[in-house]
């Protein structure tokens, strides 16, 4: 018998449902009575995989923004500074453009290393202004993020596995876009969910059958029967 296997998982298309927003409740008491550290990695701003931890019930350990914030549970990282990310912003805008998530723009709101846009945006000139400042465009199937090409998701989750002291080697990724090809890079076992981007697919040890939160539940229970 061994132990469960750290985990670093994904939100946006790994932990919810195909048909609607939301994650899908039933993974969240396999993460709560996981026996070993589970890393929340995400594209989304910071509150968002903190309330997630909090209201599953597990300790902070969180990426967010791509790798642009990490927290230990001690110490709160943050590997790009969000300057050149806003003037994007500001000139896409002062180009006729809009950042597309209204008036008080909770996506942003809380955002500090970099600016996420809505997918409905016209991507070409976000991409040339980016490229201006040196800055990348990645396209996770949810947003376009704007941010410095250094920060990723795997560096983040090194960040937490020396931390907390765990070896990554004996971690299980699940994710399903190419914001999760360096976390893949990063954990010695990674799975792509059956709706996953190419680049997320081939950079996967194992491509699931399983459509997001439907993927990482078999993924659960495939690495827990090695216990
Ligand atoms: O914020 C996004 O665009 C995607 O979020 P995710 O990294 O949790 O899938
Ligand atoms: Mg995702």
């Amino acid at each position: 018998m061994t132990a469960d296997p750290p985990l670093v998982l994904d939100i946006d298309g790994t932990l919810t449902r195909p048909d609607r927003w939301g994650i899908d409740p039933r993974v969240f008491d396999p993460i709560r009575d996981w026996e070993a550290p589970v890393v929340i990695a995400t594209g989304k701003a910071f509150p968002y995989p903190v309330a997630l931890c909090h209201f599953v019930g597990v300790p902070e350990l969180v990426v967010a923004e791509n790798g642009g914030v990490v927290y230990t549970g001690d110490d709160v990282f943050f590997t790009a500074d969000r300057e050149a990310a806003q003037a994007v912003a500001e000139r896409y805008r002062g180009a006729g453009y809009e950042l597309g998530w209204g008036e008080e723009d909770t996506v942003n709101r809380w955002r500090e290393t970099e600016v996420a846009i809505n997918l409905e945006q016209p991507i070409e000139p976000l991409r040339e202004i980016a490229a201006e400042y040196g800055l990348e465009v990645v396209d996770t199937g949810y947003a376009y993020h704007v941010k410095d090409t250094n920060p990723n998701k795997g560096d983040g989750v090194e960040t937490i596995a020396d931390h907390v002291g765990f070896d990554l080697e004996g971690a299980v990724a699940v994710g399903d876009s190419v914001n999760d090809v360096s976390t893949f890079e990063a954990v010695g076992r990674s799975f792509a969910v059956a709706n996953a981007d190419a680049a997320a697919t081939e950079a996967a040890d194992e491509v699931l059958e399983e459509v997001h939160a439907d993927g990482t539940l078999s993924v659960l229970e495939r690495v827990r029967e090695s216990r």
